[in-house]
């Protein structure tokens, strides 16, 4: 399986770039064996000849004269030349697989006594929690991480992943995060700037299910990427765009970015309102430089969601059907240029495959349709698992009964369920405490009193996910489930002409039957005489 899309560089630029006598700290960038994202690995022979040791604090400079810290480990299997990093370490560099980068020693790095970050507005939409506690807390606990102002990294707790940008360091303008240093997130979420592309952590064990989907996905870019000579000597092009169809919280969103991961591709996600309110706020522009971003981090996986509501439109809130013909005309040349590119694979997005705008779906743009179903009672057990993974759950708790009776719950509508339960956990502990906590004042005991204090909630019960299941509903209903499976049956009517069909001996010797050799269930022979 192709684990990285590599970006095309020419064998001159490389052999120039790493002439090893007069440049031995140039490294090319390979993908890593360890995700970690403060750790790069070398060869222990380019450890020695850079006087580098295990452990060390190194600087390392990647494009647009992007520069971060790191720790450096020695890798045997690592390549001499090459120098192995995370898509993090990758990004805060600006480069990718294959790319150069140059490596120093950095001697001067102190401890921090704090340092302030904030997340990125687009990966914190949705969540409540408290980030220092749930994220940053446990990401630097014990890791003695080295950050350099301007750094984005990847915290992560549960089913989510969280964006943080470095703003400060205090030593400036890098540190190490030790246990004593304060770490400060206090503020708005930042927007993503332009050149920052999301660094999805969710990978192919966070979706639960789909295997199907995973297999089909690998053949298409295993085919498109590894083997593209192939398909173009039958003289086919090789798919680069597929569309996801399905009822919506089924994990189309989380699939594609699992498969930007899976692939170490970055990921841009899209969604059609943004390019129709892009587009009619006069900013045609903005629209093609979205796009060109996508080229310009490349590999890349770009996600087009809610695709639909473009087709919307027409009828819409956007004015005349003319004006969305235009944006609808643009949106196509850009995915025909994004297309034709090697290593940008697009996947689209929609809840109603129905109304998409047929020039959508011609050869060579989303000519791919995958449906993505709701979860049946093995992935839904998945899915039940993989939310939970984190949480401690006692163990009278039937996850598979639990996955039995959710039949026609889509895997956003049992995520609620896991996470109402847990709330009520997390409720329940919170009250327990502050009781306790007026019984000792009213006894006269202090916290400390006690040496261990007790854990008064340790797990999640059987009665929070019985509570939780009173509020638990079905979001997708059986009829638009039928209408999906229709869909879904007159896409495979118009694609599958007949598994009967076979060329007759006689057409080929004699070159005449115009029939094409189709004539078994025929009545009407006559047809063409
Ligand atoms: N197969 C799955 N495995 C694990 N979690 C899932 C799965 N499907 C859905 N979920 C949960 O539901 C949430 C919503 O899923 P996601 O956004 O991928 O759905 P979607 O199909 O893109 O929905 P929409 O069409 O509304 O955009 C996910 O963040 C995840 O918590």
């Amino acid at each position: 399986m192709t684990k990285a899309v590599h970006s095309t560089k020419g064998d001159k630029y490389v052999t120039a770039t790493l002439n090893p006598k007069e440049r031995p700290n140039r490294l090319m960038v390979d993908d890593p064996t360890n995700d970690d994202n403060s750790v790069i690995a070398l060869s222990q022979q380019k450890m020695d000849e850079l006087e580098l040791f295990d452990g060390d604090a190194v600087l390392l400079k990647g494009k647009k004269r992007c520069e971060t810290i790191c720790i450096v480990l020695a890798d045997d299997t690592c390549p001499n030349d090459h120098i192995r990093m995370n898509r993090v370490v990758q990004n805060n560099l600006r480069v990718c697989s294959s790319d150069i980068v140059s490596i120093e020693v950095c001697q001067d790095i102190k401890r921090g006594k704090r340092i302030y970050v904030l997340p990125i507005d687009d990966s914190v939409q949705g969540i409540a929690g408290n980030l220092l506690e749930v994220y940053l807390k446990p990401y630097f606990v014990g890791a003695y991480r080295p950050i350099k102002t301007g750094d984005v990294f990847v915290a992560r707790a549960t089913m989510r992943t969280v964006e943080f940008k470095v703003i400060e360091t205090d030593p400036s303008p890098y540190c190490i995060v030790a246990p004593d240093t304060v770490i400060h997130c206090e503020g708005d979420p930042i927007k993503r700037e332009e050149e920052e592309v999301s660094l999805s952590a969710i990978d192919y064990d966070d979706v639960g299910g789909l295997e199907n989907v995973k297999q089909e996905i690998q053949e298409v870019l295993q085919y498109s990427v590894e083997h593209p000579e192939k398909i173009l000597k039958f003289g086919m092009t090789p798919t680069r765009a597929v569309l996801f169809y399905g009822p919506p919280g089924c994990g189309k969103t989380l699939l594609a970015e699992a498969i930007a991961n899976e692939y170490q591709m970055n990921f841009i996600r899209i969604s059609g309102p943004e390019l129709l309110t892009m587009w009619f706020s006069g900013s045609e522009a903005k629209v093609r430089d979205t796009f060109g971003k996508t080229r310009q981090v490349a590999p890349c996986v770009l996600f087009l969601d809610d695709l639909d509501s473009i087709a919307k439109s027409r009828n819409g809130s956007f004015g005349d059907g003319g004006a969305v013909d235009r944006v609808i005309n643009q949106i196509l040349t850009e995915i025909d240029g994004m297309s034709a590119k090697k290593n940008v694979f697009i996947i689209g997005a929609t809840n109603r495959p129905d109304i998409i705008d047929s020039a959508f779906l011609r050869p060579g743009r989303f000519d791919h349709l995958i449906y993505i179903p709701l979860p049946d009672e093995k992935s839904r057990l998945d899915i039940l698992k993989i939310t939970l993974r984190k949480s401690p759950v006692a163990k009278d708790v039937d996850m598979q009964h639990l996955s039995t009776i959710t039949n026609g719950f889509s895997g956003a509508d049992l995520t609620e369920i896991c996470h109402r339960a847990c709330k009520l956990a997390i409720r329940e502990l919170i009250e327990k405490e502050i009781n306790e906590g007026k019984e000792q004042q009213r006894n006269g005991q202090t916290a400390t009193d006690s040496n261990e204090p007790e854990d008064l909630v340790p797990e999640i019960r059987r009665d929070h996910f019985e509570e939780a299941l009173k509020f638990a509903r079905r979001s997708v209903s059986d009829n638009d489930i039928r209408k999906y499976e229709m869909f879904t049956q007159t896409l495979q009517q118009s694609r599958y002409f007949g598994t009967q069909f076979r060329f007759s001996d006689q057409q080929t010797l004699q070159g005449t039957d115009r029939s094409g050799g189709y004539r078994e269930n025929c009545d009407d022979d006559d047809l063409y005489d």
